[in-house]
């Protein structure tokens, strides 16, 4: 017999960012039951696994109960990987052509999206964490302006940008869905059940 293993409550998806959720909401649809809240938890410096752990357990701690949250990040090759997690503020102050400008001395334009989720089931439990990268490359902006840097990133082997993309394309390909594949795959490994 298969014993499921009870969750204290709902997994509550933590982020303050509304696009974030539009997407997390497409790839999960009904596979994984979960309920967001908006907030905007302070974020590390340091490696993105590092950085997505950190913000679980504070998520966690303010939930007290199951939580997920992602971190996400623009590693340019050239750069060594950086922005990284820093693309947020880079994006902000300097805008889709500071993006480009980062790789003006530069031939190589490659660059990949990485995800990395976070998982802890309570305050006490160390975060598990999943990523998913898709490479591409930074063009000049393309695309509907209203979801970050998607207007600048080209993934590989498509003429489009993620912002040209029809969102169900950008979906089935995107850094976010990979690592939600890993996500509910665990949730199936450990056949976690909604409370009653
Ligand atoms: O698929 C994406 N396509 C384009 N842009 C994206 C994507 N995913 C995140 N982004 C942007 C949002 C933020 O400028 C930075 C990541 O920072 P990051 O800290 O993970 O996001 P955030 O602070 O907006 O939300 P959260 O409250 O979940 O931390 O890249
Ligand atoms: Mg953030």
């Amino acid at each position: 017999m298969c014993v499921k293993m009870q969750l204290s409550s709902p997994v509550t998806f933590v982020t303050g960012n509304s696009k974030k959720l539009e997407e997390v909401k497409m790839i999960l649809g009904q596979t994984i039951p979960f309920r967001s809240l908006k907030l905007d938890l302070p974020e590390l410096q340091g490696e993105p696994e590092d950085i997505s752990k950190e913000k679980c357990r504070l998520a966690a701690k303010q939930i007290n109960g199951p939580v997920l949250v992602e971190d996400t990040c623009l590693c340019f090759n050239a750069l060594k990987g950086l922005p990284g997690p820093y693309v947020k503020w880079f994006l902000q102050k300097t805008g889709h052509e500071g993006l480009n400008n980062l790789l003006a001395a530069y031939e190589d334009k490659s660059a990949y999206a990485l995800c990395v989720f976070s998982l802890a089931l309570g305050p006490d439990e160390e975060p598990v964490t999943f990523s998913g990268r898709t490479e591409g490359k930074i063009v000049p902006a393309r695309g509907p302006g209203d979801f970050g840097w998607d207007p600048v990133f080209q993934p590989e082997g498509y003429k489009l940008t993620f912002a040209e993309m029809p969102k169900e394309e950008k979906n089935k390909i995107s850094h976010r869905r990979r690592a939600l594949d890993k996500v509910r795959e665990h949730f199936y490994d450990k056949d976690y059940a909604p409370p009653l």
